[in-house]
């Protein structure tokens, strides 16, 4: 499985919505949402306001990536605006199975973020309550960082770690550095989902920068 989900990070905030099209036009298959708080990243980005006046904008589901401390305080919220999919960082929840389950309640698949630094150990105990688990490739807070190329022996441990607990079918992702030359590494490594900003974004033919990152497009980038 590979599904490309574009970072709006990297999008032109002026005209999100434009952005928002052209990039579904180009084949996206998600469009990645990166909440920041200026507390658990150096960084601030949107609200949950955004989220809802994007939601109209796109038939697209929107993987909200919630890099923020205490998350649990905020999900309902996201989801009310339209959030498809949330995701917390591991290293913002004291209490991380409660928060998954706070997702699942809310009628949406639960992920877990963890960050270059973090252990896959941190994930462990909550195979059973995740559908996505997020293997940050850079440390978060900002978009076109260079990806960490030990990131590809982390996802290949995960996934041998989700076939041995007999839950392959947790999505994996990845987020940050992904381009046409880092995509087939992670790939082959085992993830399902690639996100990208700057190498959609800066891009004017998103269509193009999106194909790159498929199965076989790398060739034509
Ligand atoms: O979560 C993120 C940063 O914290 C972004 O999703 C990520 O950085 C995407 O940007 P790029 O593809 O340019 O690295
Ligand atoms: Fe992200």
């Amino acid at each position: 499985m590979s599904i490309i989900a574009p970072s709006i990070l990297s999008a032109d905030f002026a005209k999100l919505a434009e952005d928002i099209a052209h990039v579904e036009r180009g084949g996206a298959d998600w469009i990645h949402v990166d909440v920041m708080d200026g507390h658990f990243v150096p960084n601030l980005t949107f609200g949950p306001m955004v989220v809802q006046a994007v939601r109209p904008h796109t038939q697209l589901p929107l993987d909200v990536h919630l890099m923020i401390e205490h998350p649990e305080r905020s999900v309902a919220e996201f989801a009310q605006a339209g959030a498809d999919r949330i995701t917390v960082h591991a290293e913002a929840c004291v209490h991380l199975h409660r928060v998954l389950h706070m997702i699942r309640e809310q009628g949406l698949p639960a992920g877990v973020a963890l960050n270059p630094a973090t252990p896959l150990a941190a994930v462990e105990h909550v195979l059973d309550d995740v559908d996505l688990i997020l293997i940050m490739t850079v440390n978060p807070g900002f978009g076109g960082q260079q990806f960490i190329p030990h990131s590809a022996d982390k996802v290949r441990q995960l996934r041998r770690l989700l076939r041995e607990r007999g839950r392959d079918e947790v999505l994996i992702e990845v987020d940050g550095g992904i381009n046409a030359e880092t995509a087939p590494l992670i790939r082959a490594a085992g993830a399902d989902v690639l996100v990208a900003g700057s190498a959609v974004f800066s891009e004017t033919d998103r269509a193009a920068a999106i194909h790159a990152l498929r199965p076989g497009g790398e060739a034509s980038a």
